[in-house]
């Protein structure tokens, strides 16, 4: 069976990017939004993303981020797609991407199988969508919660193109989160923390070891 795609999201250092990539992580995150602890500015990520192999893939997050931010972001030369945390519509999701030219992901808040469904929209318009927990009204961030929704929402959803899981997943639950959905990716912020924003080299590598033996 093919290895699991594995995103490990909201890094800021440079010894966290070295274990995430040494653990074997295809995806890593880097999240541009002040409100977050794992903020970090386009010359840090920079910085980070510079000793990264290039069959790593950098995905930079942002919530409802204008053209002048995003375009801060993608001159970096540092990213290889772009994922969208926030509100953004169908329309503005496609004309991110052809503004870009990088591939993106939009993020989709699940509460109920109705949020899955209404998913369907972004059809065309982005290339990879992300379920993640829909957090509480008034929460100071969008994601990176470590909040999880009901898995077996996804269970025979016909889902439009690629995709991933992230919510609340940790070394103990990962497995049967995949078993549960089926899904080809996962993404991990708060599971593999010592504190919010403080990533462990050692959660990081006991993780993708984790997801290598489910
Ligand atoms: O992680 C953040 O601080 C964050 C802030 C604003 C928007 C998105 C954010 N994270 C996005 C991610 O891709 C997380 O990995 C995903 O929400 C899962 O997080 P967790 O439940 O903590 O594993």
């Amino acid at each position: 069976m093919p290895r699991l795609a594995i995103k490990i999201c909201g890094l800021s250092t440079a010894e966290t990017v070295g274990a995430a990539v040494r653990a074997g992580a295809s995806h890593l995150g880097f999240v541009h939004f002040g409100r977050s602890p794992r903020h970090v500015e386009p010359e840090q990520m920079r910085a980070l993303a510079a000793a990264v192999p290039s069959h790593v893939e950098r995905v930079a997050v942002v919530v409802d981020a204008d053209d002048a931010q995003l375009a801060q972001i993608v001159q970096t030369g540092a990213i290889t797609a772009l994922q969208l945390h926030g509100k953004e519509s169908p329309e503005r999701s496609a004309a991110i991407r052809q503004r870009f030219g990088l591939p993106v992901w939009k993020a989709i808040s699940v509460k109920t199988r109705s949020d899955i469904d209404a998913a369907a929209a972004y059809t065309g318009a982005v290339d990879r969508l992300l379920f993640d927990a829909k957090t509480p009204d008034g929460a100071a961030l969008p994601g990176g919660m470590g909040l999880r929704f009901d898995w077996t929402l996804l269970r025979g959803a016909a889902l439009p193109m690629p995709w991933g899981l992230s919510g609340g997943l940790s070394i103990d639950t990962v497995c049967t989160a995949v078993a549960t959905t089926g899904a080809p990716l996962i993404d991990v912020s708060s599971g593999v923390e010592d504190a919010p924003g403080i990533k462990s080299v050692d959660k990081i590598m006991a993780f993708c070891k984790a997801v290598d033996a489910c």
